[in-house]
């Protein structure tokens, strides 16, 4: 396994920051959760002027033999037909990163199709699919080690490009199933309470998803090692995505957090390294049912909660300009001071 330094933050500029956020001239609080969030933008970056650089997005796409099982709504064929939509700019997520000028990245780590290598897409695949593990493991310990490293080294080339800011996305039909079987075993939680209706099940698509998933982990050995779980019930885009988030926070870069998937591969990484979640703003809760449960278990408060439930980024992306306007108010915004303006009364 490679190594990740993550550093702890520092608590050095604390008290500036919170002083410089309370001296703009509004009421103390009143950009609610803004202030938050430019707070630890501030933590992040050392710094009492956080900038965002060059935001990048990356989804990470790979394919899933469970999903020949029918535990989601859509047949597995979505997930390569959904990457030609994006090199269209087609997809809510390709829609969103040209909305807000979030540069789009998309990375095959395993999508059961060969694309023309001419296409912009970064090809990092470790199979065709994984295996299906109602049945067998998904893929080997050697690939799942793998998969981390190609996820990091992805990383090291969008930071090289000058980028302090990353959002990860995936593609993958079934994995929904993966991110469920990932909380259950490393949240502690029982499986019935981790899965949930993904693309769109109905109460009997679900009670199915569970039974085929159940099956998958009565003949797991229960191990809650973070690469054990990974390597049984992972997927190739999410184990590159704990790699590239291992990597991200190792670079000091701001982790923006989107849905279930994604934030199932946080909680593995946060299992490899508890210290990668301080580098991470939480989007958004998911519509899937179970995200809170995940979220909750890191101590991350999400910033909206619009009954999103899509993945591929969209809930991150439409977060993004709130991001923005916190950094905004941190670099711009007049102090007391600086505008003249009177501070509030000591006494009333
Ligand atoms: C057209 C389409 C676009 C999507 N974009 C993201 N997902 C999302 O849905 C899938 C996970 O849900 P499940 O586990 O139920 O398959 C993933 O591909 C995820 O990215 C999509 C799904 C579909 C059908
Ligand atoms: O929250 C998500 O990321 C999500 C939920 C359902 C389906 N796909 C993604």
């Amino acid at each position: 396994m490679i190594e990740f330094k993550i550093d702890s933050l520092s608590d050095n500029l604390n008290k500036e920051l919170q002083e410089k956020i309370d001296t703009k001239t509004k009421p103390i609080g009143s950009l609610g959760m803004l202030e938050k969030i430019a707070f630890q933008l501030g933590k992040i970056q050392n710094s009492l002027n956080p900038t965002i650089n060059n935001p990048n997005v990356v989804v990470f796409a790979g394919d899933h033999g469970i999903a020949d099982d029918g535990v989601s709504f859509y047949p597995k064929s979505v997930s390569y037909q959904m990457l030609y939509n994006y090199m269209e700019g087609g997809a809510a997520s390709t829609v969103f990163a040209k909305q807000h000028g979030i540069k789009f990245n998309v990375v095959d780590a395993g999508v059961d199709h060969d694309f023309d290598p001419s296409l912009p897409i970064i090809n990092r695949k470790l199979a065709y699919g994984t295996k299906n593990y109602r049945l067998e493991p998904a893929m080997t310990k050697e690939q799942c080690l793998e998969g981390i490293k190609r996820g990091a080294e992805v990383i090291e080339e969008i930071h090289q490009n000058g980028c302090n800011f990353i959002i990860f996305g995936e593609k993958g039909i079934g994995n929904t199933s993966s991110a469920s079987l990932i909380l259950s075993l490393l949240g502690d939680i029982s499986l019935e309470e981790c899965v949930g209706r993904g693309t769109g099940l109905d109460k009997e698509g679900v009670k199915s998803k569970f039974d085929l998933l159940n099956e998958g982990l009565s003949k797991y050995n229960q191990s809650k090692d973070p690469i054990d779980v990974l390597t049984h019930f992972g997927g190739f885009e999410i184990v590159m995505i704990v790699g590239a988030m291992l990597k991200a926070a190792e670079l000091k870069m701001t982790l923006l957090i989107d849905g279930f998937i994604i934030t199932s591969a946080l909680l593995a990484a946060f299992k490899i390294n508890p210290k990668v979640k301080d580098y991470c703003l939480f989007a958004h809760k998911s519509n899937e049912q179970a995200h809170i449960k995940m979220l909750n278990i890191m101590g991350g408060e999400p910033i909206l909660d619009i009954s999103m439930r899509l993945g591929e980024a969209t809930g991150a992306m439409v977060c993004f300009p709130l991001i923005k306007s916190a950094a905004q108010f941190m670099n711009e915004m007049a102090s007391f001071q600086d505008a003249g303006v009177s501070e509030a009364t000591e006494e009333i």
